[in-house]
């Protein structure tokens, strides 16, 4: 145990799966399944002492939980439904920009005069009065409809568990409402459901998560720390620029107001003759461009990286600062 690998978990089918595995191929990670596609472990190319384990979204939340994987991407709705102390068990490292989906409290559409959550005990004393009988959430989100509904003070009700074609249980009568997750809003169009107005309990997305109770040995430590500072390596080279000219060096005082004016760094120094050297945000590229001009360079010339390694990265930090 003291010398454990990483252990990566990362979705082998679903929704997350294609995504996952383009933002690990972004930053050079390339998975390798190395006895046949059967196989549900795998290594990283090039990459010592990681083994990736290929799992559902919802499987990677109960072994992050429990510490059998140190890393893995998956849904935020996952981690808040199935960990009950979520931020004592893991750290959601970053948020990865893919796997957007809404967890939500929808009615049927028939109901014109329901548009909240205060809206539901109404509905509920009135199924208690005509039939005596509870409402019904029909939900897969047990845990999260608990909280909710108990922050929003309606506690009159019963959950349908449903493990699957949860939209059409109003229509079907198992159910009066649901909670589900939705994207597009087309499934809970089709089947005549709306969202309350305040009903939007989570807004969730794919992210990077670490296991708080992992064994983090040396080895493992040093594995993640290789592969959160590729990943940091491409996201900051994504979000930066080289922009290089000719400068006259008299022009020094000029070049050092113009970089902090736009939070621009000059990595290799400012008097190292004619020719300049910047980083800057790519968003203040022009900016920058337009200011060089201003104070006279020439052949300015604007380059996007592969990667970026910078001293330190927020990924790391967050995981060291984490697991301690
Ligand atoms: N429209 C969507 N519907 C459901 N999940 C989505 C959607 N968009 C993104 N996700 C995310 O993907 C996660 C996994 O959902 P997905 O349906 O891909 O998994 P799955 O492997 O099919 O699992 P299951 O069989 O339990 O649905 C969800 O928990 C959520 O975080
Ligand atoms: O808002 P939309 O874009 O219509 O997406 C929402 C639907 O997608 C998911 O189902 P999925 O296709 O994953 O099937 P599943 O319920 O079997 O997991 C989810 O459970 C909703 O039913
Ligand atoms: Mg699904």
């Amino acid at each position: 145990m003291t010398d454990s690998p990483l252990i990566l978990a990362v979705p082998s089918k679903g929704r997350l799966q294609e995504n996952a595995a383009a933002f690990f191929a972004r930053a050079g990670l390339v998975f390798t399944q190395s006895r046949g596609a059967r196989d549900y472990r795998g290594t990283l190319a090039g990459v010592p002492d990681v083994e990736v384990a290929f799992l559902s979204a919802s499987e990677i939340v109960s072994q992050l939980s429990l510490g059998t994987a140190h890393l893995g991407i998956t849904g935020e709705d996952l981690i808040r439904e199935q960990i009950p102390d979520a931020d004592e068990a893991v750290e959601l490292l970053t948020p990865l920009g893919f796997g957007h989906a809404n967890v939500v409290v929808a009615v049927p559409q028939a109901w014109i005069d329901v548009r909240t959550m205060a809206d539901l005990d109404e509905v509920a004393a009135d199924l208690r009065a005509r039939h005596g009988t509870k409402m019904r959430v029909a939900t897969k989100y047990v845990n999260l409809t608990r909280r909710f509904f108990a922050e929003k003070g309606v506690s009159d009700y019963r959950i349908v568990e449903s493990l699957g074609a949860t939209e059409g249980a109003p229509s079907a009568g198992s159910a009066e409402l649901i909670v589900d997750i939705t994207t597009t809003g087309a499934t809970l169009a089709a089947n005549a459901l709306k969202i309350l107005d305040d009903g939007v309990m989570l807004r969730s997305e794919a992210n990077l998560v670490a296991s708080a109770r992992a064994p983090w040995s040396e080895r493992a430590r040093a594995a993640a720390t290789a592969v959160l500072t590729r990943i940091a390596a491409e996201e900051e080279a994504r979000a930066s620029r080289e922009v290089r000219a000719a400068l006259d060096p008299a022009r020094a005082s000029a070049l050092l107001a113009l970089a902090k004016e736009h939070g621009a760094s000059l990595p290799y120094g400012h008097a190292l003759g004619r020719e300049v050297v910047l980083h800057c945000r790519t968003a203040q590229v022009f900016d920058i461009v337009a200011a060089l001009q201003g104070i006279g360079a020439q052949d300015i010339s604007v380059r996007a990286f592969d990667y970026l390694f910078r001293p330190t990265n927020a990924l790391t930090e967050r995981l060291l600062r984490r697991i301690g």
